[in-house]
């Protein structure tokens, strides 16, 4: 068993400084490349464990971390799409990730949106808190450790720095993570570090690259743990064209060797891809590529870890966070990557959203965040929204409207899905944020139901009362027509009307207030209103009190949902009428067992 560089990503929000950072790590070893201070791959540069000793030696003897680990293995492309891209079956391939926080910005989108990732993959983080040469009056120390540079501040700048560090435990902490200060932690797999750093003059690296190695060697060795001689397990980073080489695919092996000839499984979208390796190929080194046209070297093979570019046939479909494995024992590669691939794009509801994401690692995110919010998916693909798409999800819409709806994380609409888009009703929630997007899918799944409960209530029968007026029965019957008054609520034409014994005394044909027709009146108002089916002076007397009679079924309703939307006049109207009801019958209105 060899034990392999850990793999480490650095994600956070645009701007924060990932590039910066990563341009420093690497650019503090360049002096001492020739002496093999730094190894450069393709999409990933490592640092050997004597450079690192050579930069953070005191910090290293410190932590008394051993040389067991051989080094540390930055991925060059910084970002949660590069993140998610790099994916291994059952997590990510970062053994470690560092998340960059712009100290005076604090947590912005992409910061959460980043946490969630690793939280879902279980990476375990360091966080640095980037551009403390930006907090005032803050004296920079070129390439200083934190912990030299922040004894020289001045004591107001040390403690606005900490008020600042400390913004960010409480932001982790809502995260549900407890961090301090990395000097101040003392339980390393409980708490999380935080690191202050300045990317530009690179004050706190040396700390940041001596606890990264301790992490490792403290929580990681096993799962960094190779089989030299074993078949290459690997991830496809990224597919690419090059001049003179045709479609390539730059990939990260984590696991065992890889040579030149060897057959070897990837996939595309939807199926297993095999092929053969024409060559493998490693950047050439600056100095060589300053003489040469050539910006790469064959080599003969690989072990991880590294980051190599192959060029084989049939590499055009390949997506990136495609697995890769060399095969050897053939059919055991093979359906652990055909399982794999089910895993993530099978494993779908009958009925539900349509998922489309720019890479098989977006899309095991974008589903697995779905998934733990209970919401059902029904298909998960990968490539722009097309026109199929929004068929299908307009099929589903017509069954049930939440279900018509696209997710679409980094990916864009098909120009000829546009129109269909737009005609079709389907709703599309897209962008490169996932959490946003489902907070915007889940804000539209509220606010529709609460329109559909306003309409519901709207179609409900309420309480009301009304009272007939002395002296103002205009006709007896066919219909009766009298002056009334509304006590409480809101009475409506076609409304059924009771007396205060329970007995049907009529429905409302019509009302009218000073030559003009109405159909709703409220409390206080006085109308002239025709009742069908009712006799004046038999089945009401002037001076009556008439109610609206409820439906059973809607007072349960009232009851259930709608109780506190009711006016103080309706509520004691609703009272009223549930006791009328139960002069007849003194269940009515009670809930059964069952409902
Ligand atoms: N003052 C100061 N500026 C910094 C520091 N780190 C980065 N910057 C600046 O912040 C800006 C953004 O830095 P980048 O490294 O490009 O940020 P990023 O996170 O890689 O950004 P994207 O790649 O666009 O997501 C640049 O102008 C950097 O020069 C720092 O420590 N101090």
């Amino acid at each position: 068993m060899k034990i392999r560089s850990p793999i480490v990503s650095v994600l956070g929000h645009v701007d924060h400084g990932k590039t910066t950072l990563l341009d420093y790590v690497r650019g503090s070893t360049v002096a001492d490349r020739e002496a093999g201070g730094i190894t450069q791959h393709i999409g990933a540069t490592e640092i050997p464990i004597d450079t690192i000793n050579k930069i953070c030696g005191n910090f290293i003897a410190r932590l008394s971390i051993k040389d067991t680990i051989p080094g540390l293995f930055f991925i060059d492309t910084p970002g949660h799409a590069a993140f998610t891209s790099l994916r291994k079956r059952g997590g990510a391939l970062a053994d470690l990730a560092i998340l960059i926080v712009d100290i005076n910005e604090g947590f912005k989108p992409q910061t959460y949106e980043a946490i969630n990732i690793l939280k879902m993959y279980k990476t375990p983080f360091i966080v640095v808190a980037n551009k403390i040469d930006r907090i005032f009056g803050w004296e920079v120390h070129e390439g200083a450790s934190f912990m030299e540079s922040f004894k020289q501040q001045a004591p107001v700048v040390q403690t606005e720095l900490d008020l600042k560090v400390y913004d960010l435990v409480g932001k982790l902490h809502e995260e549900g993570f407890q961090s301090e200060r990395f000097d101040r932690v003392n339980d390393f797999s409980s708490q999380i570090s935080i690191i202050p750093i300045c990317a530009k003059s690179g004050e706190g690296i040396v700390e940041l690259i001596a606890m990264l190695l301790g992490l490792a060697q403290e929580y990681l060795t096993e799962q960094l743990e190779i089989h030299e001689d074993a078949p290459a397990k690997g991830t496809v980073l990224e597919v690419k064209e090059e001049t003179g080489l045709g479609v390539t695919v730059d990939s990260i092996i984590y696991d065992g060797v890889i040579r030149d000839g060897d057959e070897i499984a990837l996939m595309d979208t939807n199926n297993l891809v095999k092929t053969k390796i024409r060559s493998i190929l490693r950047p050439l080194p600056l100095e060589e590529m300053r003489d040469s046209k050539k910006k790469f070297k064959k080599v003969d093979e690989v072990v991880a870890a590294a980051g190599i570019k192959i060029t084989a046939p049939n590499l055009d479909d390949v997506v990136s966070g495609s697995p890769l494995r060399v095969l050897s024992d053939e059919e055991d590669a093979e359906a652990e990557l055909l399982k794999e691939l089910e895993d993530i794009t099978v494993d779908t509801d009958d009925e539900g959203l349509f998922v489309k994401a720019d890479t098989l690692g977006s899309l095991e995110a974008v589903v697995h965040l779905l998934k733990e919010m209970d919401i059902p998916i029904r298909s998960a693909e990968i490539g722009d929204v097309s026109k199929r798409d929004v068929i299908d999800a307009s099929i589903a819409k017509d069954e049930n409207i939440e279900h018509g709806v696209i997710i679409a994380f980094n990916v864009k609409v098909h120009p000829k899905a546009e129109n269909d888009l737009s005609n079709s009703g389907v709703k599309l929630f897209a962008g490169d944020v996932i959490y946003q997007i489902t907070e915007d899918y889940e804000a539209w799944v509220q606010e529709r139901k609460e329109a559909q409960k306003k309409q519901w209530l709207e179609s409900i029968i309420k309480p009301a009362k009304l009272m007939i007026l002395p002296k103002l029965i205009f006709r007896q019957s066919k219909p009766a027509i009298c002056g009334i008054e509304v006590e409480a609520g809101t009475v409506k034409q076609g409304y059924s009307l009771m007396n205060a014994n329970g007995d049907y005394v009529g429905t409302i044909a019509s009302m009218e207030d000073k030559g003009e027709t109405l159909t709703a009146i409220s409390r206080g108002q006085r109308v002239a209103m025709a009742i069908n089916d009712a006799i004046a002076g038999k089945d009401f007397e002037e001076g009556d009190s008439l109610f609206v009679d409820i439906p059973e079924k809607h007072y349960k309703i009232l009851e259930r949902e709608f109780k506190d939307k009711l006016n103080e006049d309706e509520f004691t109207a609703l009272d009223e009428i549930l006791e009328i009801k139960r002069i007849k019958d003194k269940d009515w209105g009670k809930f059964g067992l069952f409902e």
